[in-house]
């Protein structure tokens, strides 16, 4: 047992890593003082008896599986603490506790659980030499972007994602140098290294992920798992269980603030902007917060406890857990003053959903475009509404993280952390000392000593100190001094990010290539997307294009245009925070059935913003650039006083009769054109709008508010508008990698001759594809064939894709490559795939099932309840509803639906009827005969439009001359 009394013989003291936080002490000289001579070279540490401590020789098992939730039938509108049944399909995804999702099966070298290695089980390269031969030589600063947007990404980085190590009862493990403990893979450091080699150090200590099993419970193939909820519900602030979230309550407080510090050593930190609360403050079990003995100061003062247990890694990081724990207790005070009836719990889930809200909004607004740059935000669906709800939910998606994201994409901020952090004074002079990263990991004091501006100060600093370029560099901070104690060299991050990546079994850059839609690399050369030196420094250091690790070319690559990341990475941010996104039922911009906010509350969080945030909750804060995490010197972004900032209109919260029910206005979006004639037959609006719902459903809505016509080399085309986020249709399918695998670009036929047609049709294919799943279609260039622009003749999993050159202006088509998903990829054959579709007429319908009564809210008649029921489809096509007892069919009993729609259910809300009460109905689907009895998405737009709907789409349609029947 280590404690901190404990000292070395020689003065020299020092860490070893038990955890990824926590250190016990290894003995070794200290760094020479300046002034004090050379300090003599140490011979490198013999590695110690591996007798001499516990060493098991089977690795740990796997932790058992979490029990299933339990989940009510009927929806929660509150995030849950642990994040349990948010998702309506699945309960358990995105519950804390539950495994990684994989994007590709896992690489272990053995296939289950030992660490990746290289080709023909050769060793990869020291994960340190990688991380000092890629380091540039120049430390760059970015000229428009702040450090606060880093920190910013650190902090929703811990609202997202924690991934335990093994930690046998409670005292980690000794993975010291030279361990054959299976639970340790540590990094060697090269004899030469120009850092360690001072402290004589032979490898940077690692403690491997907690084993789990995967979500099924399956023990076959090593997982790790997340401790906390994926979801963006400001778990930071809350923590990630109902106990966490009860001890960090204020239990004296009657309207359920978050507690704050109490003990101030230095007798500072006035009432009104209050420091997180210390671990003495909450029970006993919550104080195994990270915060290193050796490196945490003052000694004598403990550390701070927040929502996230590594609040107190950095002082900007905790400063950040401040603001958000001071916005809390703001709204709490605010609302509580607007609605006295109202109880502690509704008071603090109101809050949350806010705060909550504030997250979303910040990290989609501010922080991912400056990341992905604006095409792979509207590639993947990232960008918000400006107005009107969003109708994007949908449960299949999953918003599980991936090992991909968490070991490699997400970790691209630790290229960007600028190690200086300012403290700048109300009028962004300077107050007080800069801080260094490397003397101030799990450091409180400036937080507590608030003559230097404490929270304040910091938060104020990072609105102008830079962030640094994102290269494959991080600052000596994090690359030689993390964690160190004083005087003494630390870990290496970027080090671990490899070797972490290698112990999850993530595969190679180059099969991440290949899942987004890149060419795989058969040498170094093929990796274009990487500059020349880069390609090269790599070449240098792996022997195989296979061996490369994620995290090093990820960063390595050139940044798509407008944003940061290369396409790789950025492919694989999209579609995790696409899973955050579409895969939150509790996301703030949902409307219809999974509405949390009115249309009045959704303004008012539109109008809000960080820098209001700032102003509300930092003391004297009196102006601030509207982007934070931006320079004041980019355009539009200079300061402006607090007062003219907008500020949160809580009267939306006010409780009443008013509420209105409905959106005020639906933003709209329109379809991809789709030509109207058959067989040289022209098809009404309504013909075209019915054969796209039975054969690509996913391309437009159910319920359009309107369409535009074109004539096209004589032929007339339609598009359709429908309610944004209503479209499913995207060109990176969501897929469970669980359940298939894609298979290769396939590029049958090349425009040619008279019709300058591509048909990649199905039957016309060599396919070795059974059980498809999904269809991806890009140009031998490798753009996605939506953002082409060109019209489709076919385009379905079932039916295969098909351009015709008449149908596009400039009467040509470009060249297509198709993939598809599969359950499997066979042998070649001629013959068309087994799963060749059904035929249209094969549709029938399920039984009129009816399980809620409109008793209490209303009658709920939601899909999900029913899925498991035998007889229900994967992808209904049509519903109908009636009255129970005389069965009057739905749209003729003058009730207003907030859900009505074949992938959601019925939806009817007892008070927003005149008469204050529902009809009770029954309700059943349509089905293709094929497709019974498996799971339903769920999403939901307004297929019964609301009066104002309605409104819109009277204009729309008169906008158009003509109305789709
Ligand atoms: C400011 C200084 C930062 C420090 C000292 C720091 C330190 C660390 C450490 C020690 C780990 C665990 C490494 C391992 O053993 O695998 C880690 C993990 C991680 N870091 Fe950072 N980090 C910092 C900033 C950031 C930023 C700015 C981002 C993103 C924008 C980020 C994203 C991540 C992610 C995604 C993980 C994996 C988390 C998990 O699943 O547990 N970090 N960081």
């Amino acid at each position: 047992e280590i404690n901190a009394q404990q000292r070395c013989p020689e003065g020299g003291s020092s860490v070893t890593l038990f955890d990824r936080f926590q250190f016990g002490l290894q003995c070794r000289n200290p760094l020479p003082q300046p002034g004090t001579g050379p300090r003599p070279i140490l011979p490198p540490t013999t590695p110690p008896p591996v007798e001499s401590f516990f060493v098991p020789l089977e690795p740990d098992p796997p932790a058992p599986c979490p029990p299933k939730p339990n989940c009510p039938k009927t929806i929660e509108r509150f995030y849950r603490p642990d994040g349990s049944c948010n998702n309506l399909l699945d309960g358990r995804k995105g519950k804390a506790g539950q495994p990684h999702k994989r994007l590709l099966p896992a690489d272990y070298s053995d296939g289950k659980a030992l660490p990746r290695r290289g080709q023909g089980n050769r060793d990869l390269p020291s994960a340190r030499i990688i991380s000092t031969t890629m380091k540039e030589v120049v430390r760059r600063e970015s000229p428009d972007k702040t450090n606060f947007g880093v920190i910013w990404g650190q902090f929703i980085t811990h609202d997202i994602t924690d991934t335990p190590v093994i930690d046998r009862e409670g005292r980690g493990i000794d993975c010291r140098c030279g361990t054959r403990d299976p639970g340790c893979h540590n990094v060697d450091v090269p004899f030469n290294d120009r850092f360690f080699v001072e402290e004589g150090r032979t490898c940077l200590p690692l403690v491997r992920s907690q084993p789990v099993p995967d979500i099924e419970c399956n023990t076959d193939v090593r997982q790790t798992k997340n401790d906390i909820t994926p979801y963006l519900d400001a778990g930071t602030v809350y923590g990630h269980s109902q106990f966490q979230l009860d001890e960090l309550l204020d239990k004296t407080s009657p309207i359920g603030e978050l507690k704050t510090g109490q003990l101030h050593p230095h007798g500072f930190s006035p009432p009104h902007a209050p420091s997180l609360p210390l671990v003495t403050q909450v029970h006993s079990s919550l104080r195994d917060v990270a915060c290193p003995f050796g490196v945490h100061k003052p000694q004598n003062v403990p550390c701070f406890v927040g929502g996230d247990v590594r609040a107190n890694e950095n002082p900007a990081l905790a400063s950040m857990h401040t603001l958000l724990v001071r916005l809390h207790n703001k709204l709490v005070k605010d609302l509580s003053n607007l609605n006295r009836n109202w109880d502690k719990t509704r008071l603090i889930n109101t809050a949350r959903l806010i705060v909550s809200a504030v997250v979303q909004r910040v990290t989609y607004k501010q922080f991912l475009p400056e990341l992905l740059g604006p095409t792979y935000m509207k590639r993947f669906d990232l960008e918000l509404n400006e107005e009107g709800y969003w109708y994007g939910y949908d449960s299949s998606y999953d918003a599980t993280t991936s090992n991909a994201f968490i070991t490699a994409v997400l970790r691209v901020g630790h290229t960007l952390v600028n190690p200086e952090l300012s403290r700048s004074s109300p009028n962004f002079g300077t107050q007080g000392t800069t801080l260094n990263l490397k003397t101030s990991f799990f450091d409180s004091n400036p937080l507590l000593t608030t003559d230097q501006g404490g929270a304040n100060s910091i938060l104020r600093g990072l609105t102008k100190d830079a962030a640094e370029i994102m290269d494959s560099t991080i600052a000596d901070d994090l690359q030689n001094f993390l964690f160190a104690p004083q005087d003494f060299l630390g870990s290496d991050l970027l080090s671990l990010n490899l070797q972490r990546g290698r112990e999850h079994g993530v595969p190679s850059y180059n099969a991440f290539r290949v899942f987004c839609g890149l060419k795989r690399a058969r040498r170094f050369s093929d990796f274009t997307e990487i500059p020349r030196n880069r390609q090269r420094k790599l070449e240098g250091l792996y022997r195989n294009v296979d061996d490369v690790d994620l995290y090093i070319a990820g960063i390595s690559e050139t940044s798509v245009p407008g944003g940061l990341l290369g396409p790789t990475f950025a492919c694989l941010a999209g579609y995790q925070f696409r899973d955050l996104k579409k895969g939150d039922r509790l996301w703030h911009e949902n409307g219809g059935a999974f509405t949390v906010f009115t249309p009045a509350q959704l303004e008012a969080i539109r109008q809000y913003t960080l820098s209001k945030v700032l102003c509300d909750n930092l003391n004297d804060m009196r102006s601030v650039q509207p982007n934070p995490f931006l320079q004041t010197t980019v355009r539009g972004n200079s300061r402006v006083p607090c007062y003219q900032i907008p500020q949160l209109n809580l009267e939306a919260w006010r409780s009443g009769e008013s509420e209105p029910p409905f959106p005020e206005s639906v933003k709209h979006e329109f379809t991809s054109w789709f030509p109207a004639t058959h067989d040289d037959k022209t098809l009404t609006c309504t013909q075209v709008h019915n054969e796209l719902l039975a054969n690509r459903p996913d391309d437009v809505c159910s319920q359009v508010l309107g369409f535009e016509e074109r004539t096209v080399n004589g032929k007339k085309q339609v598009r359709f508008s429908c309610a944004a986020g209503s479209i499913r249709a995207t060109d990176y399918p969501n897929v469970d990698a669980s359940k298939g695998v894609w298979g290769d670009w396939e590029d049958i036929s090349t425009p040619s001759g008279r019709k300058q047609d591509d048909d990649e049709s199905l039957d016309s294919q060599t396919s070795t594809c059974e059980g498809p799943i999904a269809i991806q279609v890009h140009t031998l260039g490798g753009t996605p064939a939506r953002e082409t622009g060109e019209v489709f003749r076919k385009f379905s999993v079932t039916a295969g894709f098909l351009c015709m050159g008449n149908d596009q202006r400039n009467g040509r088509c470009q060249d297509y490559q198709v993939r598809y998903f599969c359950k499997k990829i066979g042998r070649s054959t001629r013959n068309p795939p087994p799963n060749t579709p059904a035929p249209s007429s094969a549709f029938v319908w399920t039984n009129w099932l009816s399980v809620d009564r409109p008793s209490g809210d209303g009658d709920q008649e939601y899909l999900f309840n029913v899925v498991s029921r035998n007889g229900f489809c994967r992808h209904p096509v049509q519903i109908e509803a009636r009255t129970v007892r005389s069965h009057i069919p739905a749209s003729f009993t003058g009730d207003i639906f907030t859900a009505f729609s074949h992938t959601i259910g019925l939806e009817c809300r007892n008070i927003i009827q005149p008469s204050r009460r529902c009809n009770d109905y029954e309700v059943r689907y349509r089905c293709r005969s094929t497709d019974i009895n498996g799971l339903v998405p769920l999403r939901d737009f307004p297929s019964f439009l609301p009066p104002d709907v309605q409104r819109r789409k009277q204009e729309l349609c008169s906008g158009f001359g003509v109305c789709c029947a």
